[in-house]
C-alpha cells in the first residue's frame, strides 16, 4: 500500500476510535468553563501581580470602543449644532484623539501582562508535570496509554498557559460589545440589539470549531509522538551514531517523514472544517452588522449618528473576532487541560521520607506471570528464597524467564497467581513507595544520565542530601574513584560530549549505574547482567567487591557467564519459564541437566 493510503488509512481508524467523539456541545461547554475557572484560579494563585495588572488594563482597553463611538457622536453634533464653542469642541476632540491613541497601546500591555502571567504558569504547570511524571509507577510508565496521556498532558501546557488572558479577553471584548450595544442602543434600539447579536454566529463558530478539533487533536498527538521518537533516535548520540555507522539513517528519517504526512493530512482535514465554520461565522456577523447599519438609515438617526455607529462597528467588529477566538481558544484547550489535570492528579505524591530499608527474608511462592495478548506462561509456578547475606543468581537462556520474575517480584508485571512476601509481609500490602525503597534494581537497560557525576551517581538515593564522601565510596566499590578524580572538576564533572562535556565508555557508564546501587544500599539488590559492558578484570573486582559487602542484604544476580557464579548461596536455572534447577554451582556441574547444558561450551573454553 502507498504511504498516502497508510496515512488515510491510519487517519480514518484514529478518528474513529478518538476517546472524544462523543463529546456534547454541552459537555464542551461544561468543560470549557471548568478549564477558564482552573486557569483564572492558578493565575491568581500563581502570577497574581501580573493577572491583576492585565485584568485592569484588559478592562480599561474593553471601554474604548463605546468611548470612541460616544466621543464621536459628541463631536459630530457639536460641529452640526448652530453656534459651535470651541473650547468644548478642542477638548472633546482631544479626547477622541487619546482615547483612540490608548486603543493599541492599552491592547499590547493588556496582553503583556497576560504573557507574563502565562510565564509564571508554564513554569507552575511543568514543575507539577513533572514531578507526576517522576511519581509514577513503573506499571503505569510500561503503559502506552499513559505515554500518550503525558505527551498529551505535555503539549497542554503551552495552551493552558494562554487561558487566563483568553479569559480575561473573553470577558473583555464582552464588555465591548455591551457598551456598544449601550452606545448606540441610545438613538437606535434595533441597531444596538443587531450589533450585539453578531456576537453569536463567531461564538458558536468558534465553539464548533473547538469541539472539532478536541476530537481531531488525540490522534494527531499520537502520530506526533511517533514521529517525535522517530527524529530523536536520529539526533541522539548513542542511536544516532549507530544509524549513521550502519548506513540507515534514511530509513528511519523515511519514518519521520511517513509520520509527518499524516500529521499534515490530519491538521489539513481539520483547517478545512474550521474554515468551513470560520467563513460562515465572518459572513453572518458582516450581514448582521450591516443589518444594523440600515436599520439605522431606515430609522433615520442622521448623519452624526450614523457616522459614529459607523465607527462604533467597525471597533465592534474586531471586538467580536476577539470574543470569538479567546472563547474558541479556551474550548479548545480544554481537552487537553482535563489530559494534564488527569496526569497531575492521579500520580502518587512523591515520599521522600521511605528510605532504604534492610530485609531479613524475601520470597516468591508459585509466582506465574502472562502477558496480555501472549499465548502461554512467561513464568509458570516459580518460587524461591532469598535471605539477608545470601547471594543467589537466575540464570538460563534468553526469554527463560528471568527478567519477568524479577518485575513480578517489583510489582512492574502483573501476577496471575502466587505471592511475594518481604520479611512476612505481602508485597502487595506494601505502597509503591515502601517496596521501592527496599530494592536495588540495575536493568539491562540502565540510564546513561548526561548530568554532573556528583548527580548521576546520587540518583540512587531517592531523598536527602549526600555528602562527597558517600558519593566517592560508592564510586570506589565500582573501581571508578581513580577516573573520577582526574576528570577536570572531580565529582563536578559535566557528563557527555554533547554538553561539552566527558565521555565515558559503556563499561563505565554501566559501572556508574552500579556505584548509584551501592549509594542507595537498599536491603534488596537486584543486579541484571551487572557487568555485561565491563572488562574482565574491573568484573573480578566488582563480584569480589559485592560478595564482601553482601552481608547486610539480599542480593539477586542475573547472569550469564559461568565464572561469576561460583561464589553463589544458590543457582536457580531458568528454562521457558519455570524453574527447573536449583544449588549451588558445584551441585549443579556435577549433575547432567539444564545448567549444565548451558554452561557447557564456557566451561570446556
Ligand atoms: N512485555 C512483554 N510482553 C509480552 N511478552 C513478553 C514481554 N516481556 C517478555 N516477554 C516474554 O516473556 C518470556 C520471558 O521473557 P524474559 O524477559 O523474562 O526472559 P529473560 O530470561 O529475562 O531473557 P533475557 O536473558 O533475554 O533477558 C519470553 O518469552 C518473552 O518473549
Amino acid at each position: 500500500m502507498p504511504v498516502s493510503m497508510c496515512a488515510e488509512v491510519a487517519v480514518s481508524r484514529s478518528r474513529r476510535v478518538s476517546p472524544s467523539s462523543d463529546l456534547s456541545f454541552r459537555s464542551a461547554i461544561a468543560v470549557a468553563a471548568r478549564t477558564a475557572r482552573r486557569g483564572l484560579r492558578d493565575a491568581a494563585g500563581q502570577a497574581r501581580r501580573w493577572f491583576l495588572v492585565a485584568g485592569l488594563l484588559t478592562l480599561v482597553h474593553a471601554l474604548v470602543p463605546p468611548a470612541e463611538v460616544w466621543l464621536l457622536k459628541a463631536l459630530l453634533e457639536q460641529v452640526d449644532s448652530p453656534s459651535p464653542q470651541d473650547a468644548r469642541l478642542a477638548i472633546t476632540l482631544a479626547g477622541l484623539t487619546i482615547v483612540v491613541g490608548l486603543n493599541f497601546s492599552l491592547g499590547y500591555l493588556a496582553l503583556s501582562a497576560s504573557q507574563r502571567t502565562g510565564f509564571r504558569l508554564a513554569h507552575h504547570y511543568r514543575s507539577r508535570l513533572a514531578a507526576a511524571a517522576a511519581g509514577l509507577h513503573p506499571r503505569q510508565l510500561a503503559e502506552a496509554a499513559t505515554n500518550t496521556r503525558l505527551q498529551a498532558a505535555a503539549l497542554a501546557v503551552d495552551r493552558m498557559t494562554r487561558v487566563p488572558g483568553d479569559t480575561l479577553q473573553l470577558v473583555g471584548t464582552a464588555l465591548t460589545s455591551i457598551g456598544l450595544c449601550a452606545a448606540i442602543f441610545g438613538f437606535s434600539a434595533a441597531a444596538g440589539i443587531l450589533v450585539l447579536s453578531a456576537l453569536l454566529p463567531t461564538v458558536l463558530a468558534m465553539t464548533f470549531i473547538a469541539r472539532s478539533e478536541s476530537v481531531g487533536w488525540p490522534p494527531i498527538a499520537a502520530v506526533e509522538r511517533r514521529s517525535t521518537y522517530a527524529m530523536e533516535q536520529l539526533v541522539q548520540q548513542r542511536t544516532g551514531s549507530e544509524l549513521a555507522l550502519l548506513g540507515s539513517g534514511h530509513k528511519v528519517a523515511s519514518l519521520v517523514s511517513q509520520t509527518q504526512r499524516q500529521k499534515m493530512i490530519m491538521l489539513d482535514r481539520l483547517i478545512a472544517i474550521d474554515m468551513r465554520w470560520e467563513s460562515a461565522a465572518s459572513a453572518a456577523t458582516a450581514l448582521l452588522l450591516a443589518a444594523a447599519l440600515v436599520s439605522m438609515i431606515i430609522t433615520d438617526v442622521g448623519a452624526a449618528l450614523a457616522a459614529a455607529a459607523v465607527a462604533g462597528i467597525l471597533s465592534g467588529l474586531s471586538a467580536i473576532r476577539f470574543t470569538g477566538f479567546a472563547f474558541g481558544n479556551i474550548v479548545s484547550t480544554a481537552p487537553q487541560a482535563e489530559a494534564y489535570a488527569a496526569v497531575v492528579g492521579t500520580a502518587e505524591p512523591d515520599d521522600p521520607t521511605s528510605g532504604p530499608a534492610t530485609v531479613g527474608r524475601l520470597t516468591a511462592e508459585a509466582v506465574s506471570v502472562s502477558y496480555p495478548d501472549a499465548a502461554g506462561w512467561a513464568v509458570r509456578d516459580v518460587s524461591l528464597t532469598v535471605e539477608k547475606g545470601e547471594v543467589i543468581a537466575l540464570v538460563g537462556a534468553n526469554g527463560a524467564g528471568k527478567t519477568t520474575t524479577v518485575n513480578a517480584i517489583l510489582g512492574v508485571v502483573e501476577r496471575q497467581s502466587g505471592t511475594i512476601m518481604i520479611d512476612g509481609i505481602s508485597a502487595d500490602d506494601l505502597t509503591h513507595a515502601d517496596l521501592l525503597s527496599r530494592i536495588g534494581l540495575l536493568t539491562q537497560e540502565f540510564g546513561r544520565y548526561e548530568f554532573r557525576v556528583r548527580d548521576v551517581v546520587a540518583l540512587g538515593r531517592s531523598a536527602g542530601e549526600v555528602a562527597d564522601e558517600e558519593l566517592w565510596s560508592a564510586l570506589r566499590s565500582v573501581g571508578l574513584a581513580e577516573l573520577v578524580a582526574s576528570m577536570p572538576d572531580g565529582l563536578d564533572t559535566q557528563l557527555g560530549q554533547q554538553w561539552g562535556g566527558v565521555g565515558l565508555s559503556g563499561g563505565q557508564w554501566q559501572r556508574l549505574a552500579l556505584a548509584r546501587i551501592h549509594l542507595r544500599d537498599a536491603g534488596i539488590w537486584i543486579l541484571d547482567e551487572p557487568t555485561s559492558a565491563v572488562d574482565a578484570e574491573a568484573e573480578r573486582e566488582i563480584f569480589a567487591e559485592l560478595q564482601r559487602t553482601k552481608g547486610n542484604r539480599i542480593t539477586i544476580v542475573v547472569s550469564h557467564r559461568a565464572w561469576t557464579l561460583k561464589g553463589m548461596d544458590r543457582i536457580y536455572v531458568f528454562d521457558r519459564g519455570r524453574v527447573v534447577q536449583v544449588g549451588s554451582y558445584d551441585e549443579l556441574l556435577s549433575r547432567a541437566g539444564r545448567f549444565a547444558d548451558l554452561f557447557a561450551e564456557q566451561l570446556s573454553g
